[in-house]
């Protein structure tokens, strides 16, 4: 399908908004006024401009204040239409978006709106221009979109249909199912938004939170099958009031903007699987279909990097947790530490190139095992993933690796043979076995990483995690650290694989958007939590201690038996529990301000983070860090 962007969703001039558009591969865009308006460029260099880039100008909004006005403002709104038909006509755009009319003066009589809106149809069609009636979701009097439509559908002329906005219908929860209901020629435009559900004024809500499909709670694959089945054939066309891009970098919007499109296009795609008789009727269009998504059955490796003070840390605790360096990269300064097959991979040096989020102390690279690695880097180009080039001797193994947003390197690795894995060819055999203090622990895995995400791209970071490896975001959660709010989602594989946790500095600033808070972790899944700590401890290392404040209250909230919180209490280990589902887990001191490991039990199919523990985590890692 043809896919536009809406210049409000972007940041910048018009120019940087139209290259912007043209480089991430949109097909076209709607023109804001406001950005026309303060542009230096006659419209007809806009239009020529637009051409060059390969971009077509699919709509020209809004229209303000239009319809139910008195007869002499009724004249002054033609003449202020037929202004703007003839800037179209230059600007080569035909259709014009008309919005619900939000001033006090105007009548909510349909009838007298339907003949306004006839008016105006009547004007523009010898112009060429369509005029599509959008209900804005705190319109005067028309806020829903059959209402919108009933008034098209009386005012009954061929320059004059609807267009129809996910947010406005959504943010309303409007049944989308009614959208059946209106002739799919005369849908003229659909505009999709997603939302974080909140309780609160609906035209701030639009304005301020708006985000690209896939980033809220809206379900915008069940609303967009419903236009589809109307029979819309136009464009999806993203129209995103956000307060963040606004001021983000355009072209990662951009890209972030085509990237949610294409995962919806997918998931609307796979409900047409030839063959298949029952479901939605089928499209009168071509929905585009991605390669099938990893569905990684888990990690591979995870890779940290460390300067040398804070490298021997991270020795002592890969080794106090029962980790053994076993091998060194034939090539470059990175040593495997392994468990079982549970494997890190510790580089002493500055992390790969284009590492931006930072270039001290850090999680570098996820490696995850998938069962077809060419099919998930091609699905992860479609996706407008940056491939990484790598140096590399011939003799090494090629791995495919992209860039997540957050400049974490993401390699998709083969799934091991029966004797090991192909990629650990790349490594000789360590010449030193260091002796490990706890080879008996009970690790029995990654559980999760834990990556915080600089401020403008979460919700990017989010969005690529989870179309690239298939995986689904569990819901957004808002935990009060010390010095801030932080956000926290983590996504998780359909059937288990890998788990990441992402989190953000709700206002992109505070201690913990560079300090305590925002620092990577490791998680490792271990079936004795006490074992783990014990070792930990014996190899040189204490856990991080937890305030006994925490346990009092504990103790007052739960029935744990004394002795095994006073256990707790001991080795720091935190608590939670989900029905019969019960999660104990401990933390290691902070490592140069931006790493620590976590070791975690789960037992009962818990299947959370202990997210209520992480501020109590987090006041005990600023507490040592101030110490
Ligand atoms: O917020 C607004 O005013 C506004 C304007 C035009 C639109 O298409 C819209 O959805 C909202
Ligand atoms: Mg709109």
């Amino acid at each position: 399908m043809r896919r536009s962007i809406a210049t409000v969703s972007l940041s910048g001039t018009l120019e940087e908004k139209l290259h912007a558009a043209a480089a991430a591969g949109f097909d076209g865009v709607e023109i804001f006024e406001n950005d026309l308006v303060a542009s230096p460029l006659p419209p007809r260099e806009i239009r020529a401009l637009a051409d060059d880039l390969g971009l077509g100008i699919d709509l020209y909004q809004p229209f303000r204040d239009f319809e139910g006005v008195d007869d002499d403002l009724l004249e002054a709104n033609l003449r202020r239409a037929e202004a703007k038909f003839a800037l179209m006509l230059e600007l080569g755009v035909d259709t014009l978006l008309v919005c619900s009319t939000t001033a006090q003066a105007a009548s909510g009589d349909d009838a007298r709106a339907a003949a306004h809106l006839h008016r105006l149809a009547e004007t523009a069609a010898p112009y060429g221009v369509r005029i599509a009636y959008e209900a804005l979701a705190w319109g005067r009097h028309v806020n829903d979109y059959q209402h919108s439509w009933r008034i098209v559908a009386d005012a009954d002329h061929p320059s004059l249909g609807v267009c129809l906005d996910s947010f406005h219908i959504l943010s309303r929860r409007s049944d989308p199912a009614g959208i059946g209901d209106i002739p799919g020629e005369k849908i003229f435009y659909l505009q999709l938004a997603d939302a974080p559900y909140m309780a609160m004024d609906l035209l701030q809500w639009s304005r301020h939170y708006r985000c690209f499909p896939g980033q809220g709670g809206f379900d915008l694959t069940a609303f967009t099958r419903h236009v589809l089945a109307a029979g819309y054939t136009g464009p999806l066309s993203l129209e995103v009031f956000n307060d963040v891009f606004r001021a983000a970098d355009p072209h990662r919007t951009a890209a972030d903007a085509l990237r949610s499109l294409s995962v919806l296009e997918d998931a609307l795609s796979r409900e047409h699987q030839p063959g298949v008789t029952a479901g939605p009727q089928r499209p009168a269009v071509t929905l585009t279909r991605l390669p099938e998504p990893a569905h990684p059955a888990g990690y591979a490796f995870v890779e940290v990097a460390a300067r040398p003070s804070t490298a021997t840390w991270v020795r002592t605790v890969l080794a106090g947790l029962g980790f053994a360096h076993t091998r060194d990269h034939r090539s470059k300064p990175v040593e495997l530490w392994a468990h079982g097959h549970t494997r890190i991979l510790l580089s002493s040096t500055d992390p790969r190139l284009g590492h931006t989020w930072s270039d001290d102390t850090a999680v570098t690279a996820l490696g995850v095992e998938v069962a077809d690695p060419d099919r998930a880097a091609q699905r992860a180009e479609h996706l407008l993933a940056p491939a990484l080039p790598r140096r590399r001797d011939p003799a090494e193994t090629r791995l495919n690796a992209v860039a997540a947003p957050d400049g974490t390197a993401l390699f998709f690795c083969p799934a091991p043979t029966d004797r090991e894995e192909t990629w650990l060819a790349d490594f000789t055999a360590a010449p030193v076995h260091t002796p490990t203090h706890g080879g008996a622990t009970p690790l029995t895995g990654i559980d999760h990483v834990g990556l915080f995400q600089p401020f403008d791209h979460f919700d990017e970071a989010a969005l690529f995690y989870r179309s690239v490896l298939g995986l689904a975001p569990a819901e957004s959660l808002e935990l009060a650290a010390p010095d801030g709010l932080v956000r926290s989602r983590a996504l998780t594989g359909p059937g288990g694989g890998p788990r990441i946790a992402l989190s953000v500095s709700v206002l992109g600033r505070g201690a913990q958007a560079d300090a305590a808070g925002g620092a990577q972790h490791i998680a490792l899944a271990c079936d004795d939590i006490f074992a783990a700590a014990q070792a930990l401890r014996e190899g040189g290392l204490a856990p991080l201690t937890i305030p006994d404040n925490y346990y009092a209250d504990l103790a007052a909230r739960t029935d744990l038996p004394p002795a095994l919180r006073e256990r707790m209490r001991a080795d720091g280990v935190l608590y939670d529990r989900a029905g019969s589902g019960e999660f104990f887990h401990f933390y290691t001191p902070l490592l140069d301000s931006r790493l620590f490991f976590e070791v975690v039990q789960r037992t009962g199919g818990y299947d959370g983070y202990g997210a209520a523990n992480t501020p109590v985590r987090m006041a005990a890692h600023r507490a040592e860090h101030t110490q």
